[in-house]
């Protein structure tokens, strides 16, 4: 059951970010245009917590991820980072040395651990180029430290001296988790880190994360487009649309009684086993319209079965509604339900 968080529970705080990636073209390469790939996200990460964000393809779910570390740089906002010893930091306003210390505890997991692992290199090779760089200077203590690593995520420790050829997708997987832990981040956003395994995989996979975030009392940004897989492991869901978040709740909550029309269409391609629970099929119209030149007032009004004319003048706000005592926000003009007290998402 999800619960209510408190200020002090926020490792992550973001506000008002954009990423907007200049367009060039022409024969100086000047700048033409922006994608707006993220334009205007407010959310808060609460620790220890599983934060889902959903989305169709190209919605902005990678570059925010990205964006979370610093891998890519905002065009506006801030995005504070607090740490353990209440610590406030805003990212994006540090230099890249300054970065250091932040890289050690946010950690990615990619979606293919095969292109982020060097095939000439074994895994003891892979794995101990962060443990360097974070000062374990002891080449036995490395080896013990990728040993161990190893063995959390249920392989051998002998398979360090292995290439990632001899692996299977699976177990790539897990090599790649090994290394996202490495370093004992707070952290670790995994960015459709399961979506290439087969199901039975997947699930394995998941309940390894599930595992170690326990263990290693872990907070995880699980960036997806399969809805089918965040029911299970989220605590909360953010859906995002066209670079904003457009919902955002308990998943439980996001499942039982979605607002936005967009989830709802989501939602309603994912098959059920109790078919007394399945909702009709929702076909959008249309395709995602693009990022450099989103529509006017709802980015999703062209889409939407049940647009008014106010929703191709005013962009909606981000909302937040009580729904049986907990937060549910959602950015759509035709809610009918009471507005709580206004309060950051
Ligand atoms: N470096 C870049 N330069 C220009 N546009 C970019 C760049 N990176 C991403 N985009 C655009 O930003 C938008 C968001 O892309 P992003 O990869 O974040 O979406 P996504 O939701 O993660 O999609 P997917 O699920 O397919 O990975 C897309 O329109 C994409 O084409």
């Amino acid at each position: 059951m999800q619960q209510q968080h408190n200020e002090d529970d926020v490792i992550l705080r973001l506000r008002d970010v954009k990423v907007h990636f200049p367009l060039k073209g022409g024969f100086m390469q000047k700048t033409t245009a922006h994608v707006k790939a993220i334009d205007g996200v407010n959310l808060d990460v609460y620790r220890g917590e599983v934060l889902g964000l959903v989305g169709e393809s190209g919605c902005g779910k990678t570059t925010l991820g990205k964006t979370i570390l610093q891998l890519i740089h905002s065009t506006n906002g801030e995005i504070t980072y607090r740490s353990t010893d209440e610590q406030e930091t805003d990212l994006t306003k540090l230099k890249d040395h300054e970065l250091f210390p932040y890289r050690k505890r946010l950690q990615i997991v990619f979606q293919d651990p095969h292109s982020s692992l060097n095939p000439a290199f074994t895994i003891f090779g892979s794995l101990e180029d962060p443990l360097k760089k974070y000062g374990i200077k002891s080449r036995e203590e490395r080896r013990k430290i990728i040993g161990d690593l190893l063995e959390a995520v249920n392989m051998r420790r002998e398979y360090m001296d292995r290439y990632p050829h001899e692996f299977s997708g699976g177990q790539r997987q897990r090599i790649g988790i090994a290394r996202a832990l490495s370093i004992e981040p707070e952290l670790i956003i995994c960015d459709e880190a399961v979506s290439a395994l087969d199901v039975s995989i997947q699930a394995q996979v998941l309940q390894l994360l599930m595992k170690l975030k326990q263990e290693k009392n872990l907070t995880y940004i699980f960036i997806t487009h399969d809805l089918s897989v965040t029911e299970y492991i989220c605590d909360r869901i953010a859906v995002m649309y066209l670079g904003r978040i457009v919902e955002l709740c308990a998943s439980e909550d996001l499942y039982a009684r979605r607002l936005h029309p967009y989830t709802q269409a989501l939602l309603s391609a994912i098959p059920v086993a109790d078919l007394d629970k399945q909702t009709k099929r929702i076909v959008l119209e249309g395709d995602v319209p693009s990022p450099v030149n989103p529509p006017s007032g709802c980015p999703f009004h062209p889409r939407c079965q049940f647009r008014k004319d106010v929703c191709s003048q005013i962009e909606p706000k981000l909302k937040r509604y009580e729904i049986d005592g907990r937060d549910h926000y959602a950015a759509c003009h035709l809610i009918d339900l009471p507005e709580a007290a206004p309060n950051a998402a």
